[in-house]
């Protein structure tokens, strides 16, 4: 089967990693790049538009709920918690023939979104080495990484891989497409599990997780566990992808931070679930032990309240004064 050419991507999720992406389809044809995005959101990105690297663009808002031609590719770039209101956002930009791609780290996006729009719209997919900050709305970042994506049949002939191939090429945004992408993705949840979750306990930029040896043994003990489940669920990671994931680190911008430190220093909610959370889960449905997730899990929950009892204290103190 041929290949077709995508014409309308649909974005939903403007932040650190969607506005990276939105600033590259502007650049290619600003009538090829929607967001969708409501009230206050809406608001500022018309406003404002998106800042990357210095670079300003005015995409099209499309409304959440709302109704147009579908669209050739969905791209979904927002956190795990606001993944089922995104779901419902975009219900409407989704038709038979839209290619899902989705930006979240963790394992367990595709399936979600699978199970609102059809597993056969979907392609696996995941970002890396990618060093984006996000601050007062301004993207910035030192290295663009790639996407990393193919079809979970891992048949790199999909016509949908070919579609979205071309249109990256065409946009100038860097991809591979790996023979495995579900153990590619199982590679990225490692260090992640590891990288991310030891980064914003210890608040730890990137050259720390590289090279202080107790910020990196801490890293492998937590990334060890997602080894330990992996083979239960069908996935065999081994000491060599645990060296690519250090060899990743140590590329990266040694002051840059992981989007969980990033959302731990603003006090945000943190994608904990998806890390911790999930390699909790695994180790307990097939009986492996995960205690430093499930302590870093703790840790990472109590810096969430502490943060929402911050936050609690100065609204009250506030409206006192
Ligand atoms: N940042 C990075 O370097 C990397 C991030 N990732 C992963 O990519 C995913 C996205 O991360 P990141 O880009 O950092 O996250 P950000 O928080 O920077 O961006 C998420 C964006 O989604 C928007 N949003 C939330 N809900 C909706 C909605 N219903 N409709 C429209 N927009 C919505 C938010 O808007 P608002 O700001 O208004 O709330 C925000 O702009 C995460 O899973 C992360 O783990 C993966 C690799 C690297
Ligand atoms: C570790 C990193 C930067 C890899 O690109 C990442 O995925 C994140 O910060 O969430």
């Amino acid at each position: 089967m041929e290949s077709s050419t995508l014409k309308q991507v649909v974005l939903c999720g403007a932040g650190a990693l969607g506005a990276t992406y939105a600033e590259r389809f502007f650049a290619l044809d600003p009538a090829c790049i929607a967001i969708v995005a409501g009230g206050e959101r809406r608001a500022r990105i018309e406003r404002e538009g998106l800042t990357v690297d210095g670079r300003t663009v005015h995409p099209r808002c499309l409304e959440p709920g709302g109704t147009a031609e579908p669209a050739d590719l969905l791209l979904v770039g927002v956190k795990q918690h606001h993944l089922a209101q995104a779901i419902d956002d975009v219900r409407g930009y989704v038709g038979d023939r839209t290619i899902i791609v989705s930006l979240l780290n963790g394992i367990s996006s595709e399936e979600i979104l699978g199970r609102a729009f059809g597993a056969e719209k979907l392609l696996n997919a995941f970002v890396v080495g990618i060093d984006a900050v996000r601050e007062d709305g301004v993207v910035r970042y030192s290295s663009i990484g790639r996407l990393v994506f193919g079809a979970r049949s891992g048949d790199r002939t999909d016509p949908r891989v070919l579609a979205v191939r071309a249109l990256l090429e065409r946009a100038a945004i860097p991809y591979e497409i790996p023979e495995d992408i579900v153990h590619a993705q199982w590679w990225k949840f490692m260090l992640n599990v590891g990288g991310n979750q030891v980064s914003a306990v210890l608040r730890a930029p990137f050259g720390a997780l590289a090279t202080v040896p107790e910020v990196r043994e801490l890293t492998r003990l937590a990334a060890l566990e997602v080894m330990a489940v992996a083979p239960h669920e069908g996935v065999h990671l081994t000491e060599t992808d645990l060296e690519a994931v250090f060899a990743l680190i140590a590329r990266l911008g040694p002051d840059g931070k992981t989007s969980m430190l990033q959302d731990v220093e603003a006090g945000r909610k943190t994608e904990v679930e998806i890390f911790a959370g999930t390699v909790v889960e695994l180790g307990r449905r097939h009986g492996v032990p995960t205690p430093v997730n499930a302590m870093l899990g703790q840790m990472l929950a109590g810096l969430e309240g502490i943060a929402r009892a911050r936050r609690d204290i100065e609204r009250m103190t506030s409206q006192k004064g």
